[in-house]
Order: C-alpha cells, then structure tokens, then sequence
C-alpha cells in the first residue's frame, strides 16, 4: 500500500490522488503525462479507482453548479421532472424513487453536445435557462476530456494505443445530477447498496457534503474526501470486460451520515447502443483466455436491472450474465 493512501490522522484509508493539471488529450505524453498514468493504473490495481485532481472545472465552476444551478433544478415541480424520460433503458432518465432515502435525479444523455444540453434545458425550463445549459455543458466538456485521457493512459500502460480512436470513438458521454436525502435506516445509513456501475468510466464530482465510499481489494471501505479540484475517477464493468478483466471495476456505495441533503454531479462513458462490446484480441491469449462474451451495452443493462434487488441477483452481475464461465445467459 502507498504511503500517500493513508489520511494525516493515519485513521482512515485515503484512496490515491492522481495530479492531472496541465495535461492534454493533445500531448498524451511527456514526463507528468508518463507520471500520472503509472499512479493511475497502480490505483486501480488495488481500487479500481483514484482522485483525479484536475482544474479544468474550476472551484468557482463547482460552486455555481452545487449552489447556483442544481438548487434551480430540483426544485422543479416533479410533473416538469418526469420530461426528462429515457426510453431506451432502465434509470436512465428521471429517477425519483429509492427505497432507501428521498432521492431526485435527472440526466442528460451525450452532455457533450450542446444541442443535448439544450434540449433538457428547454425540457425543464422551457423560457430558457442559459445559465444552466453553459454550467452543465462547460463541465461536461471538460470532464469528457478528463475521462477520455484515463481511457489513453490505460490503453497505453495495456499496449493497445493503437485502439484508442476506435474506443473513444464508441463511447457517449452523460451527466446525471442527484439530490440525496437522509437515509431511512439510521443504522447503516446506506442511500445506495454496494455496486458497480456498468458503464465504462464513472467520474463523481461530490461537494461540501461528501457520502461517497469505495471499497479496496481487501475488502476496507474508504470514504471519498472531496478536495478542492478532485473529482474520484471509478472504472465500471464494460471497461473490466474490454480489459478481458486485466482491470477490475470499482466497487462503491452511497452513505449520507450527517443531516444534510447530498448532491452529486456524476459525470459517465458507456459503450453506444449499436456496439458489439469486447476486448481487443491483443487482450487474450493463452495466458489471458477470453473471460467476457462479446455483448452489446443495452442488452446488458436491462437483464441487469430486471433481477436488481430481487433475492437471486447475482453478486457480480458482469460474471453471471457475460462471463464465459457464468452461470446465467445473457440470450
Ligand atoms: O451520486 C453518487 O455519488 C454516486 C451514485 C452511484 O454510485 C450511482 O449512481 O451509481
Ligand atoms: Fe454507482
């Protein structure tokens, strides 16, 4: 374990902090390029997950987001709400029910795109709300970049640059805004039960009022200390099956403690619908036999969440629906 994981009271686990200041997806390499990528993929051994510190989305950008923005958004009456639907998948859209806390949120599906960003906009605020569109679209942008230099890093610590383009190519970008409640069972005070998240990249931007927790190789819980200019990079399971399970994807759940409403920016990267998802041959070999069938993402999802939090949903659900050895079929 790296000294730098341990918190100054030497009390609680931090997971590692990975510096991405001044870097580029235009300059992926150099001496703080080369640096940050060997941090990255020596906390994802042990993590599945690092603090990406990065600037690009300054502080004052997060504070008007937590405190100008979102405040605007969840306050919407729910009947404005419910226009943010997704038809395509499952909790991809409005989700507004938790059987766990009060929960409220919503998201916007290629946030990259300011067309996109626009269209929710005028779905919430149909006068217009330039403030949120720029707000959102801003950060997107920027964390887009964020997500698609840890895609490089990885590609290249892996040797298959060459897949790069294709990859992100292949991918589409979202944003999903939420507001968490206190949760109803004080004992474990537990929002969202411990989970992986199914897409490729997931990056939580939590301010003021942490409640995010990941869960290391050995089993520990690590609360996430929100720093200024850190946003917690998880790696999900269609990365973990791209890799040909090389990578293995963040464990993590959501606690809120304290007695204080928890919002979250999540910033994500899936595989496109049309995809046939699967690691690049350079990936398997003798050693490294196929673990993951090749699957295309929605398919995935929606036998994922139709047994989520029925008594026989698997533990790991990746295993069980794609794996080559799993024991459920995906057809
Ligand atoms: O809101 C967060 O911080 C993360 C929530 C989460 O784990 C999820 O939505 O999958
Ligand atoms: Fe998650």
């Amino acid at each position: 374990m790296q000294g730098s994981t341990m918190a100054s009271d030497g009390s609680h686990l931090r997971i590692p902090s990975v510096d991405f200041r001044g870097l580029s997806l235009s300059s992926p390499g150099g001496g703080s390029w080369d640096a940050a990528r060997e941090q990255l993929m020596s906390a994802l051994e042990s993590f599945g997950c690092f603090e990406a510190i990065y600037d690009a989305v300054s502080e004052g950008a997060k504070d008007q987001l937590f405190h100008g923005v979102l405040p605007e958004l969840f306050k919407l009456p729910r009947e404005i709400k419910i226009r943010n639907e997704y038809v395509g998948l499952p909790y991809h859209g409005y989700i507004y029910q938790s059987p766990h806390a009060p929960f409220d949120s919503l998201r916007i599906e290629d946030s990259p795109s300011l067309h996109s960003v626009q269209e929710f906009t005028s779905l919430m605020w149909p006068d217009g709300n330039p403030t949120f569109s720029n707000a959102a679209w801003t950060a997107a942008k920027q964390v887009q970049e964020l997500e698609l230099m840890v895609v490089r890093m990885i590609l290249q610590s892996m040797d298959v640059e060459k897949h790069y383009d294709s990859l992100a190519e292949s991918l589409i970008h979202s944003v999903r805004f939420s507001e968490y409640g206190i949760p109803f069972d004080q004992e474990t005070k537990v929002n969202i039960k411990a989970h992986a998240d199914a897409n490729m990249l997931t990056v939580v931007c939590q301010y003021e009022v942490d409640g995010l927790e990941v869960q290391a190789r050995d089993g520990e819980w690590i609360r996430v200390v929100s720093q200024p200019n850190s946003f917690t990079v998880m790696l999900g399971e269609a990365f973990q099956a791209w890799s040909n399970g090389r990578l293995r994807a963040a464990r993590h759940r959501l606690r809120v403690t304290g007695h204080q409403t928890r919002c979250s920016v999540v910033f994500n990267s899936r595989p496109k619908d049309e995809i046939l998802f699967q690691a690049p041959n350079e990936l398997i070999d003798e050693d490294h036999p196929l673990r993951f069938r090749p699957y295309k993402y929605p398919d995935y999802v929606r036998l994922r969440f139709s047994t989520e939090g029925r008594p026989n949903h698997p533990e790991d659900p990746l295993q069980a629906y794609v794996g080559v050895e799993g024991q459920l079929n995906a057809a």
